[in-house]
């Protein structure tokens, strides 16, 4: 049997393949994206991991089991600390200062984010939870993992690669998927709305990198 996350991917197919081979993906590996895309991609991405937090947060409320919470609050020390020390580092690095992160203004894709996890988290619906996180880390992992390239030179470039392929993450990806695997059959519908959704953000995401 098709594994149930497995089905949702597949159900998305197109979508999913269009973000994981995304111009974004392919100048990110190349190292030639443009320095502004880059900046304006992380400003706003560095607020998708606030509401991300939120999600997490009640990831660690809703899950069944005690080994799940545990997984969910290991996870939420590592985004709040070396990740976040990422995302300080390539600011200083691309010159983008505290003042324009802080006044450039949310993005559709980004609202559209920050909704839709708090939308999940409302619904106190393991789930719907593992829905919206498994798109927004496996389809990074995806990405991330695809073709086994080599790492581009910047360091900006290749810690946003290796952030999303390293043994700690690709466990926690393989945890959420056997989560959902578990938990999803039994609120397929719930599931399939908010990964479609998920998936179609990403995209958007990605897109809206490019209107820097
Ligand atoms: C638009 C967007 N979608 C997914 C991710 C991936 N992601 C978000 S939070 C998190 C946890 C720690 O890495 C990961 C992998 C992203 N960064 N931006």
């Amino acid at each position: 049997m098709t594994a149930f996350t497995e089905q949702l991917r597949q159900a998305n197919l197109q979508t999913w393949e269009q973000a994981a081979e995304h111009r974004f993906v392919q100048e990110l590996f190349a190292g030639t994206i443009d320095d502004a895309v880059m900046a304006h991609y992380l400003i706003q991405d560095h607020r998708f991991l606030d509401s991300f937090l939120t999600l997490l947060g009640s990831a660690i409320a809703t899950a069944d089991t005690f080994e799940a919470r545990l997984r969910f609050g290991r996870f939420a020390g590592m985004v709040s600390g070396d990740e976040n020390t990422y995302f300080l580092r390539a600011f200083e690095a691309l010159g983008v200062s505290e003042a324009r992160s802080q006044q450039e203004p949310d993005t559709a894709p980004t609202q559209g984010f920050q909704a839709i996890m708090r939308e999940a988290a409302a619904t106190r619906n393991y789930a719907a939870v593992l829905a919206v996180l498994n798109v927004a880390e496996w389809l990074y992992q995806d990405w991330a993992t695809r073709g086994n390239k080599p790492l581009p030179e910047h360091f900006v470039h290749a810690e946003w690669v290796t952030l999303h392929n390293n043994p700690f993450f690709n466990d926690f990806v393989a945890f959420l998927r056997a989560e959902l695997d578990r938990i999803g059959p039994a609120h397929s519908d719930i599931a399939h709305d908010f990964f479609r959704r998920a998936v179609a953000l990403e995209l958007a995401f990605f897109d809206e990198a490019y209107n820097a």
